[in-house]
């Protein structure tokens, strides 16, 4: 059986991340939205994820309940290792990655693919202001943030989502999946 694709989304914060995968998903239903465990309040809003407490997480991690998990913005996040077993299915998988893990996401799935989502500093700035998910100190942290750059040898799709996301989500959906015939 043909093993399924995995396609990471990474890009800065407020630039659309959790957007354009809600509207992939939701053109493609086959494609699997992994569901991630974060140590935030399970309040917060946003994309539907795990909430646990850093203890809980942190035995998670020793359990070796994980394929990947790293910390950003004071927060903890990790990726569940049955996603593997959806891929070894054959099932195509996306999930929100952050750049500093995708070298060792690269060895989970022989068709890994990097959606890159970029926007301008000031579009960023006013999405996540729009979000209203994090404190104004948050939101500057998140816009300060020093990231790492995403790994030259990888294959990247890079796409701007400046303009209005049904159309960056047919742009990425004719990248990753062109028409045959
Ligand atoms: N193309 C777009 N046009 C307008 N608003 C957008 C667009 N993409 C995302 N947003 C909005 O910007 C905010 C940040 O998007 P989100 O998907 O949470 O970003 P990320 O996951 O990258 O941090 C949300 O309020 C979302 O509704
Ligand atoms: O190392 P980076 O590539 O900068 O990524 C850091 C973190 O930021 C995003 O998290 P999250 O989705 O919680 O935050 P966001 O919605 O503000 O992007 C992303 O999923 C990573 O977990």
């Amino acid at each position: 059986m043909t093993h399924g694709r995995l396609i990471a989304v990474v890009g800065p914060s407020g630039v659309g991340k959790d957007s354009v995968i809600d509207g992939l998903c939701r053109v493609r239903p086959a494609l699997h939205r992994v569901r991630r465990v974060i140590t935030r309040d399970a309040d917060a809003g946003g994309e539907d994820f795990d909430a646990r407490s850093q203890d809980d997480f942190e035995e998670m991690v020793a359990q070796g309940l994980f394929c990947l998990d790293w910390a950003a913005h004071g927060l903890r996040y990790g990726i569940r290792s049955n996603v593997l077993t959806r891929l070894a299915r054959g099932e195509d998988c996306i999930v929100n990655l952050s750049r500093a893990v995708l070298a060792e996401a690269a060895h989970l799935a022989p068709d890994f693919v990097v959606l890159a989502l970029t926007a301008s500093p000031k579009v960023l700035q006013e999405r996540l202001a729009g979000r209203a998910r994090e404190t104004e100190a948050e939101i500057a942290a998140r816009l300060a943030r020093d990231a790492a750059c995403v790994p030259a040898d990888l294959n990247v799709m890079s796409v701007s989502n400046d303009g209005p996301l049904d159309d960056t989500v047919m742009r990425v959906l004719a990248g990753i999946y062109p028409a045959r015939g």
